[in-house]
C-alpha cells in the first residue's frame, strides 16, 4: 500500500469514528439535579462517560498495532487512544484504552519477526505484530501518519521518528502527557504491580515524574475496584512544581487526585497548629553562602531525618505511655478504690490498636463511668459527696497525661524532660522556633509522626502515594508516609545526582528501601533522557565525572541540536550579553520557553533587574512562587529542579559560583534544557566542565 492510500483509507475511519462520537455524545442528555440516590449514580456514571467522549473528540487516538493472535487467531487492528470507546449501540471497540491489557503491545513491542506478548485477565496472549503505526490528529485531520514497523520490511526494528518529531517540540509552561510515545521500559513501570513499593531511579529528563502521573492512571483504571482516586496523593517539592505538572492527570482523564507537599501535608494533618517557617530562609542559608560538606553532613535535617531519631522520638512516646495508666489507686470517697491493676487491665486488653491519645480518654472516661456505678451500687445521692468525688476524679484523671503533638516534640527540647542525645545546638535552635509554634521543614517528620501515634490518621489510608524528587526525603519523612498505608503500594522517584539537598535528603537508595521488606521492594532504572538533545546530554554528563561516589551517566535519544557554548564574559560585558543573548533567542522565535539560571536568589534578582530595564519582559521565579507562567524567566539553579525549558542560559558558570561542591546544582541547570544551552562565566570556568 503506498503512502498516500493508507493516508487517505485512514482519514476515512477517522472521519467515520468521530461521527459516531459526535452522535453518541449529541445523545446525552442533560444532567440530573434531584435527589435521587439512583439516579445521581446514573448521573455520574453518564458524566464520566461524557468525559471520555469529549476526550475522543479531540484526539480520538494516537496508535494503531496490528495483532494477529496465535496460535489461529484473525488479525486484528487495534486503535489505541487516551479513552477507550466502542461503537454506537454496539459492544465493539473503535478504540482501545492505552491502559488496557492488548495496547501494551503497542508500547512493550520493540521490532523483529518473534511473536509479541501481553498480559490478560485469562492469561499470557501471544500473537505476531504486523503493524505499529503513530498519528498525529488535529481538529478531525491526520496531520501526521508514521509507520514505526511493518513486518517483513527492511530493518525489522521499531524506528524512533515519531518520539523524535515529539521531542524535537517547544514546551510551554506545564508538564504534558507522553501516551502516544511511552517507551517501552517507561510502560513496564506504568504497568508493574500495584502492591509494591517502587523505587525509581532515573537520570534528568528520563520521564520519571510523567511516568509516575501515568501509572496512577493506569491503577486507577485496572484496579478501579480497589483503589479510588481521592485516596491516592502525590507529593512534590513545592507548589510551583505542583501547579507545573497539574496538566498531566487530568488530561488522562484523571481527577480527584490530592497533589501536595510534605509540608502543607504536615501542617493539615496537624489541623494548622503549627506554622512552617519560610523555605526561603533555608534556602538562602545553603544555597546563598557556601557551605562545607562538613556542615552539611552535620546538618540538624540530617539528624532529625535519621532513623536514629526516630528511635528517640520512640522512646519518648514510649514514656508517655508508660506513664499514662495509674500506678496508685483511685479513691472517689472512703471505701471505694479503683485498683491501678484494673486500670491497666483495661488498658491493655480493651483499647487494642487505639492510637495513644484515644486510649487515654478511653481509660479516663472509664474511671468515670466506674465511679458512678459504684457510687449509684452504694445508693449514694448525697449532692455534696458526690461533688466531692468529682473533684477526686479530676484531679486525679488530670496527672493522666495529655499531649498535642507539638507539645510532645517540644518536651524533648527544653525543661525537665530535655532530651541528652540530642546535640545542644539543636535542641536550642528547635526550642527557640518551637515556643513560637513555628516549624522548620526538619521538624515536620517528627512532627507528623507523633500526630500519627496520638490520634492516628483523619481520613481513610492511602491506596498508593507517588513521591516526587525523593532523593531529598530522609529515611524519617518516608517512615511517616509508609504508616499512611494498609499495603506498600508507593512510587517513590528520583535521582541522586540531582540531590542539591543533600543537608536534608539521602545519599544513596538504601536508606529508604531499608524501611521495606525485600518483597515488597521494586527496583527500576531509567537511564534514557528524554528532554534534551544529545550535544546538551553530552556536556551535562561531563559534570558527572566530579561527583563523589557511583554516577551513571544520561544516554541520549539520537536528537541532535546546536552544539553547547561555554563562553567568557568581563564582568562588564555580562549583564549586556546575558541580555542580547536572550534578544537574539527571542528574535528567531524558535523558542516558547527560555531561562536564564543564576546561581544566587540575588544573583537573579541583579538579571532580572538588567533585564527589565532594557525592555525585555522577564518574570523572576523564587521560592514562595505558586506557579510559573512560562515565556522568559530568571530562576535561581536550586529552583529550577524538575522544570525544564526550550533554551536555557546559565548566567556565570565561573569557578567562584561553582565550586567542586556545587556539581549536582550545575547538573541541575544544565539538564533543564530542551533544545538549546549556553553558558557565560566571569574569570575561571569551574572545574567541573573539565578542559
Ligand atoms: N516517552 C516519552 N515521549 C515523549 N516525551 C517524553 C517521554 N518521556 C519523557 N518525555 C519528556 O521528557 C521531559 C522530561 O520528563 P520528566 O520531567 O517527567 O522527567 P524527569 O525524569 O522527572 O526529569 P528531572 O529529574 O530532570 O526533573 C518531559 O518534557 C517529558 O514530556
Amino acid at each position: 500500500m503506498t503512502v498516500q492510500s493508507a493516508y487517505q483509507e485512514e482519514q476515512d475511519r477517522l472521519t467515520k469514528s468521530l461521527n459516531d462520537i459526535m452522535t453518541q455524545l449529541q445523545a446525552i442528555g442533560p444532567r440530573y439535579k434531584g435527589d435521587d440516590f439512583t439516579e445521581q449514580m446514573l448521573d455520574l456514571q453518564q458524566e464520566e462517560r461524557r468525559l471520555r467522549l469529549e476526550i475522543s473528540r479531540r484526539e480520538p487516538y494516537f496508535g494503531r498495532v496490528d495483532f494477529e493472535e496465535l496460535p489461529d487467531g484473525e488479525m486484528k487492528p487495534l486503535y489505541i487512544g487516551k479513552a477507550g470507546v466502542a461503537k454506537k449501540d454496539s459492544n465493539e471497540l473503535l478504540v482501545i484504552d492505552w491502559r488496557a491489557p492488548a495496547a501494551s503491545v503497542f508500547y512493550s513491542f520493540t521490532g523483529g519477526e518473534s511473536p509479541a506478548s501481553y498480559e490478560s485477565p485469562d492469561g499470557q496472549i501471544e500473537g505476531h505484530v504486523h503493524l505499529k503505526r503513530n498519528f498525529m490528529i488535529r481538529q478531525g485531520e491526520i496531520v501526521r501518519l508514521v509507520d514505526s514497523y511493518v513486518r517483513g520490511q527492511e530493518e525489522g526494528s521499531v524506528t524512533d521518528e515519531f518520539l523524535l518529531y515529539r521531542l524535537g517540540e517547544n514546551k510551554d509552561n506545564k508538564l504534558r502527557d507522553i501516551v502516544s510515545t511511552i517507551q517501552g521500559e517507561q510502560d513496564r513501570i506504568i504497568r508493574a504491580d500495584r502492591s509494591k513499593a517502587l523505587f525509581i531511579q532515573g537520570v534528568a529528563g528520563s520521564g520519571k515524574t510523567t511516568v509516575a502521573l501515568h501509572r496512577l492512571a493506569f491503577l486507577l483504571y485496572q484496579y478501579a475496584d480497589r483503589m479510588r482516586a481521592e485516596r491516592m496523593i502525590i507529593f512534590a517539592p513545592n507548589r510551583m512544581f505542583l501547579d507545573y505538572i497539574s496538566g498531566v492527570l487530568p488530561e488522562l482523564g484523571v481527577g480527584d487526585i490530592q497533589q501536595t507537599t510534605f509540608s502543607d501535608w504536615t501542617v493539615e494533618l496537624l489541623e494548622k497548629t503549627i506554622s512552617v517557617s519560610d523555605a526561603s530562609e533555608a534556602m538562602s542559608y545553603w544555597f546563598e553562602e557556601r557551605r562545607t560538606a562538613e556542615e552539611i553532613e552535620q546538618a540538624s535535617g540530617r539528624f532529625k531525618g535519621s532513623l536514629d531519631f526516630k528511635a528517640i522520638v520512640d522512646e519518648r512516646i514510649a514514656d508517655v505511655e508508660q506513664r499514662i495508666v495509674p500506678v496508685i489507686p483511685f479513691t472517689p470517697i472512703d471505701r471505694m478504690e479503683l485498683s491501678p491493676e484494673q486500670m491497666r487491665e483495661w488498658y491493655e486488653t480493651d483499647y487494642g490498636d487505639e492510637t495513644l491519645m484515644k486510649k487515654r480518654d478511653r481509660l479516663v472516661s472509664r474511671i468515670r463511668r466506674w465511679m458512678e456505678s459504684e457510687l449509684k451500687m452504694k445508693g449514694i445521692a448525697d449532692k455534696k459527696i458526690r461533688a466531692k468525688a468529682l473533684t477526686k476524679f479530676n484531679s486525679f484523671t488530670k496527672k493522666i497525661p495529655s499531649y498535642t503533638a507539638l507539645q510532645l516534640y517540644a518536651s524533648m527540647f527544653s525543661g525537665k524532660q530535655l532530651v541528652a542525645s540530642i546535640p545542644k545546638r539543636i535542641a536550642a535552635a528547635t526550642a527557640e522556633r518551637l515556643k513560637k509554634e513555628v516549624a522548620a521543614a526538619e521538624d515536620l517528620a517528627p512532627l507528623a509522626y507523633i500526630q500519627l501515634q496520638l490520634f492516628g490518621l483523619p481520613k481513610q489510608a492511602f491506596d498508593h502515594i507517588v513521591i516526587d524528587e525523593a532523593q531529598d526525603y530522609s529515611p524519617f519523612q518516608l517512615e511517616v508516609l509508609r504508616l499512611c498505608q494498609r499495603t506498600a503500594s508507593m512510587t517513590v522517584l528520583g535521582d541522586l545526582q540531582q540531590g542539591i539537598h543533600a543537608y536534608a535528603g539521602v545519599q544513596s537508595w538504601s536508606e529508604l528501601t531499608a524501611l521495606f521488606e525485600e518483597e515488597q521492594l521494586g527496583y527500576f532504572e531509567l537511564n534514557r533522557s528524554y528532554r534534551s538533545t544529545m550535544e546538551i546530554i553530552e556536556f551535562a554528563n561531563k559534570i558527572l565525572g566530579s561527583m563523589i561516589g557511583e554516577v551513571k551517566p544520561a544516554v541520549p535519544v539520537f536528537r541532535s541540536g546546536d552544539p553547547v557554548i561555554a563562553e567568557p564574559v568581563t564582568d562588564k560585558e555580562w549583564l549586556r550579553s546575558i541580555a542580547e543573548t536572550v534578544r537574539e533567542w527571542q528574535a528567531k522565535g524558535e523558542y516558547e520557553t527560555i531561562s536564564v539560571i543564576g546561581r544566587t536568589a540575588l544573583q537573579c534578582e541583579t538579571i532580572h533587574l538588567y533585564l527589565q530595564e532594557n525592555g525585555l519582559d522577564a518574570s523572576l521565579v523564587q521560592s514562595k512562587q505558586p506557579a510559573y507562567g512560562g515565556g522568559l524567566s530568571v530562576v535561581p539553579v536550586y529552583l529550577s529542579k524538575g522544570l525544564e525549558f526550550d533554551a536555557v542560559l546559565i548566567a556565570d558558570a565561573s569557578a567562584e559560583d561553582y565550586s567542586p561542591l556545587d556539581a549536582k546544582l550545575l547538573y541541575v541547570g544544565c539538564t533543564r534544557a530542551l533544545h538549546k544551552l549556553k553558558l557565560y562565566y566571569r574569570g575561571e570556568l569551574t572545574m567541573l566542565l573539565g578542559e
